[in-house]
C-alpha cells in the first residue's frame, strides 16, 4: 500500500495534521501546490487535509475536481477548524464540499485545529474582525452568546490549539484495517 498525504495549511494546523499521519503511516507528504494528477497516480491511498473557511474546505478541490481520475483509490479527505467536532457540523461540512456521487468515494473526517489570529493574512484578518464587530455587538444589545463565540471572542487575543496526535488515530485506523 503506497499512501501520499496532501495538505493546504494557512496557520499550520492542517500541515500539522497531515505531518503526523505521513509520519504514521510512512507516506509522502506534500502541500497540494506540488501536486499534478501525474504524481498521484503511483498511489493506492490518497489523504489530503484543509482547513475550513466558511465551512469550504481550503485545496479540497485538487480531490473533488479530478474525481474521475481518482475514484480507484482509497480516498480520505480532512479538515480541520476552529469549531468543536460536532455531528451536525460535520455533515454541513460534507455537503457543502461534496456532492452525493463523490461522498461514494471519500471519506471524510474532522480534525479540529485551532486558531491563531496573529498568523493570519491581512484579508483574513480583516474578515476574522468583522466576525469579532458581529460577535461583540450581539453581547452588547444583550444577547446570550453560545459556548462557541464565547470561545472565539477569547481566541482573538490568545492563540487556541486543540491539535492532539490521538484525534488522528480514526484515520490510520481506517486505512490500515
Ligand atoms: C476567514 C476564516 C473563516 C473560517 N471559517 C471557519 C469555519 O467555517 N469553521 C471552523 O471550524 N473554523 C473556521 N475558521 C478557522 C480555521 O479553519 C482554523 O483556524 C483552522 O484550524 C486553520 O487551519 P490552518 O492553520 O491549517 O489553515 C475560519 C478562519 C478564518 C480566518
Amino acid at each position: 500500500m503506497k499512501a501520499v498525504v496532501i495538505y493546504k495549511s494557512k496557520t499550520g494546523f492542517a500541515k500539522k495534521y497531515a505531518e503526523w499521519i505521513a509520519e504514521d503511516l510512512k507516506a509522502d507528504i506534500f502541500e497540494v501546490s506540488k501536486v499534478t494528477m501525474d504524481r498521484l497516480s503511483i498511489y493506492d491511498v490518497i489523504i489530503f487535509g484543509g482547513s475550513l473557511y466558511a465551512v469550504g474546505i481550503n485545496g479540497v478541490k485538487v480531490i473533488t475536481q479530478n474525481i474521475n481520475m481518482l475514484k480507484d483509490k482509497k480516498l480520505i479527505v480532512f479538515a480541520t477548524g476552529a469549531s468543536p467536532s460536532k455531528e451536525d457540523t460535520i455533515n454541513e461540512i460534507i455537503n457543502k464540499n461534496f456532492t452525493l456521487e463523490q461522498q461514494k468515494y471519500i471519506k471524510f473526517f474532522y480534525l479540529r485545529g485551532g486558531f491563531n489570529y496573529g498568523k493570519l493574512s491581512i484579508f483574513d484578518k480583516m474578515l476574522m474582525t468583522l466576525l469579532k464587530w458581529k460577535i461583540e455587538s450581539k453581547k452588547k444589545k444583550g444577547n446570550k452568546l453560545t459556548f462557541d463565540e464565547i470561545g472565539m471572542l477569547a481566541a482573538y487575543d490568545k492563540p487556541m490549539d486543540f491539535t492532539k496526535k490521538k484525534n488522528i488515530e480514526e484515520i490510520i485506523h481506517y486505512i490500515t484495517s
